[in-house]
């Protein structure tokens, strides 16, 4: 469903991405890993059109998308859960969820509230106002309301407590096991390994390793020299 190769990005003259690669087949899940820098976001905003690419292919569904406007490639079926939640602050909880709703998809309101019943005990609560984890849940849902094909989720779980992060996992799972298509990016190698089928690894913005939870686990020296643990 999506396919980066041969990806080079950056910021001004400062080159981040030199030869990014990455594809993601329907129904998988799979993570960006690497230590701070390596350029984990910088791809994610490439792929969603943030980020004006210098050079490669991010094809969705065969369809060459570089250089697309953000929009298009929200409605090419690509979500994303950003780096540092933020939900519409003034709006409640409900209405920040109506804001993104796609008719038609099989997410709706009732099925997020079976999902996260938190978001439904406060959805009338102005969601300024929620705690960080509930913040957090809401931003999750608001990205699945869009009825995404490819839900990207850039560190959901960063400084949440553990409980909270739980609960974001959980989700993760229940979404793996409906079909859902979703690329995480996380710190979190343990948690991962319950949901993801395959990880990627990047290095200098380059993908320099791929496999399952397993072969990394299974292989020290991988973690020690590309994750720094
Ligand atoms: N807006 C920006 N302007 C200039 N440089 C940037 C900008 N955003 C990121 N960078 C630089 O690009 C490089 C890659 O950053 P990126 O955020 O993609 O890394 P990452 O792998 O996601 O790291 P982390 O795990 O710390 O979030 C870093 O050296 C960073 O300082």
């Amino acid at each position: 469903m999506l396919e980066v190769s041969g990806l080079q990005a950056g910021y001004g003259l400062s080159q981040v991405l030199f030869d990014m690669h990455l594809k993601i087949e329907q129904g998988e899940v799979v993570s960006l890993i690497g230590r701070n820098g390596m350029g984990k976001t910088t791809t994610v905003k490439s792929i969603m059109g943030l980020l004006k690419p210098s050079a490669g292919s991010i094809r969705i569904h065969g369809k060459e998308m570089r250089g697309a406007l953000p929009f298009r490639i929200a409605q090419a079926g690509l979500g994303l859960v950003p780096e540092g939640r933020r939900a519409f602050g003034s709006l409640s909880v409900k209405e920040n969820l109506l804001a993104t709703a796609t008719r038609g998809g099989k997410w709706d309101l009732a099925r997020i509230y079976k999902l996260f019943p938190r978001l439904e005990e406060r959805q009338e609560q102005l969601s300024r106002t929620l705690s960080g984890g509930e913040q957090q849940m809401l931003v999750v849902a608001r990205a699945l309301m869009t009825n995404p094909q490819l839900l990207i989720l850039d560190e959901a779980t960063e400084g949440l407590a553990p409980v909270i992060r739980e609960t974001i996992w959980n989700c993760l799972a229940t979404l793996k096991a409906e079909g859902e298509t979703i690329l995480v990016i996380d710190k979190n190698l343990k948690e991962m390994a319950r949901v993801v089928d395959r990880h990627h690894i990047i290095e200098k913005g380059r993908q320099v390793w791929q496999g399952t939870p397993e072969q990394l686990a299974a292989t020290p020296e991988l973690s020690h020299r590309y994750l720094g643990v």
